[in-house]
Order: structure tokens, then C-alpha cells, then sequence
């Protein structure tokens, strides 16, 4: 499962909970503006944005999960598995793989509505990067420093871009279908509930809370979305970089998996991987990883971006304890 969220304080943080079984050996990868990618049915561009995020690289190509362009546009891949579908190279569509998806839009694109005028022609074709990197069946949370968000799914009916008024996504069902399921918890809240239940009677308010008490707790994509929403509309703004980026990584902690919670073969558990938190203002990637509750980040812009090179650092380190004494 994954989950990704916007969080919009004075500046904007997009990032993503990674939660799989298979380490594909991810980095922290920087495309400059000058690295040329060699689009598969598309022009190869010779110059574009320049954009950081998590990315797997496989002959010297960037396969990012999540990134963000120094415009500040956002794009993360979370699984689809059930409804999404990909479709053979179309004659007169903008013919785009869906492991190309993330760079191409962030080469191109500065905000949402680029995005949605931009893939109003496309087909996201099922071409496969390589036969030991099979095409991954995704959808893409996108986002932007105005605040707002969409979500791009390929399913049987075709290409579809959802609104995202909740700045949250997870895995399947549709879109659509998690928005309608937040009505069934519209009554969760911060405050202490009323006693609507029993009116004349003096409940015993034993705990503080109560009013998340029906709040999901599941590691499923469906409960995950519900309490992510709930946690994302209920972060306070934070007054500096560093209580944003503590806001935006708590929010997705809500959701996280620990090992051994969800098990999905034999002695084989999903659990979060990596969490990001990337300002699309400054262009800079926050992260922790399962083993590494230190934050790292690494900013782009003190980087050559002009250069043609990718330039990487290592995702996974091991656990940072400060002993005391
Ligand atoms: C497994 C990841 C998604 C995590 C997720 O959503 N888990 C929920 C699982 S489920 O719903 O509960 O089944 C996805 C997100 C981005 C994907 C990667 C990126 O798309 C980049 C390349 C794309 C290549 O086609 C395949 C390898 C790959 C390196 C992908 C491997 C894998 O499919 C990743 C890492």
C-alpha cells in the first residue's frame, strides 16, 4: 500500500508513504536540465525542467516513484492493481510508458492545469522498460504550489483525471469511489463528541479523543485514505520550514505499516518503506526510511542543474540513535 498527500501550510509539501515488500534499490536522484531522456514514442528532449525525487536507475535512466520540478510540480506512481490498465501505442495520441509518465510531465509542466491540457490527447502505453522491469500498473497523484491536486488513472474506460479536493490518494478502488466512502465517516472528529446516542442519560466520557473512536485504523487502502484525509485536514500550519516538514511527515506516520502487520506471502510483509516530504517552493526532499527515523534532505538547487549527468545519494541508511549518556 502506499499513501501520498499535499499539505499546504504557507508553502506546499507533496510526498508519498512508500509501503511494498521489494526493495528496488531506490536513491534520491536529481535529473539536471541538460540530461537528455529518450522518450520512447516521443521526441528525446535535449533540455527541460530539472527535477529531484525517489527514483530507481537502471541504465543510466531515471524510474522515478515520486519526484518534483524546480517549477514546483509534483507527481507520485502508487499501485493500481485491479482497475488499472494500459493500452498499445495509438496512431495520433501522445503516446507516453508508463515509467516515463513522472519524467515527462516534470521535463514539461509547471503546474496542475498544464498537466490536465497536456494529457488531454495522451495514451499511456503498455510498453515495458525492460523484461526484468515490467511496466508497474499505477495511477499518479499530481500537484502543485497553487495548493491543488489531480488524480490520473488508466483503467478499461480509458484516461481519466479526477479533482483531488482532499490532497490525499491511495491505492485501489477508483478515485471516485474513496471520495464517496469519506461521507460514511463525515461524523469523525477532533472534539468530544455530543450525546446524541442516549440524550437523557450521563454518559461517562472515559477518554479524551472519542470523537475518532470510529476513525479506520487499517492497513487497506481504503481505511488509509480515510484517516489520511482526516489527518491532513486537521494539521496545523506550521510557522517554519522545519514544523512543516514535521507537520507533513506526521501525517503520513498515521498511516504507516510496521513489518509484520501486512502479510502478503509466506514470512513476506508490506510495510513503509521510505516517507518524502518534498518543498515544492524550494526544491528540496526531506525523507526518513524504515530503518533511518533521521531526517535527511537533500536540495536540488545546490547542485549544478545545469549539468547533463544524474546525480544520486543513497535512500537507505541504517538507524541514527543519539545516545545520551
Ligand atoms: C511498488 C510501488 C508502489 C507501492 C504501492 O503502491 N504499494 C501498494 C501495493 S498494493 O496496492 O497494496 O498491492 C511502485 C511505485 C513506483 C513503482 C516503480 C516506478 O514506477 C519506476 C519503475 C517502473 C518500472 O516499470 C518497474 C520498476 C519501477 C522501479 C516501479 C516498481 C514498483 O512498481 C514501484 C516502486
Amino acid at each position: 500500500m502506499c499513501t501520498s498527500i499535499l499539505y499546504n501550510s504557507n508553502e506546499h509539501y507533496f510526498g508519498r508513504n512508500l509501503d511494498y515488500e521489494i526493495a528496488y534499490g531506490q536513491k534520491i536522484v536529481i535529473t539536471p536540465r541538460n540530461y537528455e531522456f529518450d522518450f520512447h514514442d516521443l521526441p528525446s528532449q535535449k533540455s527541460h525542467y530539472a527535477m529531484i525525487g525517489v527514483s530507481v536507475v537502471d541504465d543510466n535512466y531515471p524510474l522515478y516513484c515520486d519526484a518534483i520540478n524546480e517549477k514546483g510540480l509534483g507527481v507520485a506512481g502508487l499501485n493500481f492493481e485491479g482497475p488499472g490498465q494500459y493500452f498499445p501505442v495509438e496512431k495520433g495520441k501522445k503516446n507516453i510508458t508508463s515509467y516515463e509518465l513522472i519524467a515527462y510531465l516534470l521535463s514539461n509542466y509547471e503546474t496542475v492545469e498544464d498537466v490536465k491540457q497536456g494529457l488531454a490527447d495522451a495514451n499511456i502505453s503498455d510498453i515495458s522498460f525492460s523484461e526484468n522491469l515490467p511496466a508497474a500498473v499505477l495511477h499518479w497523484m499530481v500537484a502543485d504550489k497553487t495548493g491543488k491536486s489531480i488524480v490520473i488513472e488508466s483503467s478499461h474506460k480509458g484516461l481519466n483525471i479526477y479533482e483531488n479536493p482532499v490532497n490525499v490518494m491511495t491505492n485501489n478502488p477508483v478515485f471516485p469511489v474513496h471520495l464517496i466512502n469519506l461521507s460514511n465517516y463525515a461524523d469523525v472528529s477532533p472534539i468530544q463528541p455530543t450525546n446524541f446516542l442516549a440524550p437523557k442519560v450521563e454518559l461517562n466520557m472515559y477518554s479524551r479523543g472519542l470523537g475518532t473512536h470510529h476513525l479506520p485504523g487499517g492497513m487497506d487502502s481504503a481505511s488509509r485514505f480515510v484517516k489520511a484525509t482526516f489527518a491532513l485536514a486537521h494539521a496545523p500550519q506550521g510557522k517554519s520550514e522545519i514544523e512543516n516538514v514535521t507537520n507533513h511527515l506526521h501525517v503520513l506516520k498515521s498511516v504507516e505499516q510496521a513489518k509484520g502487520l501486512d502479510e502478503v506471502g509466506p514470512d513476506s510483509y508490506e510495510y513503509t518503506m521510505y516517507s518524502d516530504c518534498m518543498n515544492l517552493e524550494k526544491g528540496i526532499l526531506y525523507c526518513t526510511t524504515y530503518n533511518d527515523s533521521r531526517i535527511r534532505a537533500v536540495d536540488m538547487h545546490k547542485e549544478d542543474l545545469d549539468s547533463e549527468k544524474l546525480i544520486c545519494y543513497n535512500l537507505f541508511k541504517d538507524q541514527d540513535i543519539e545516545y545520551e549518556n
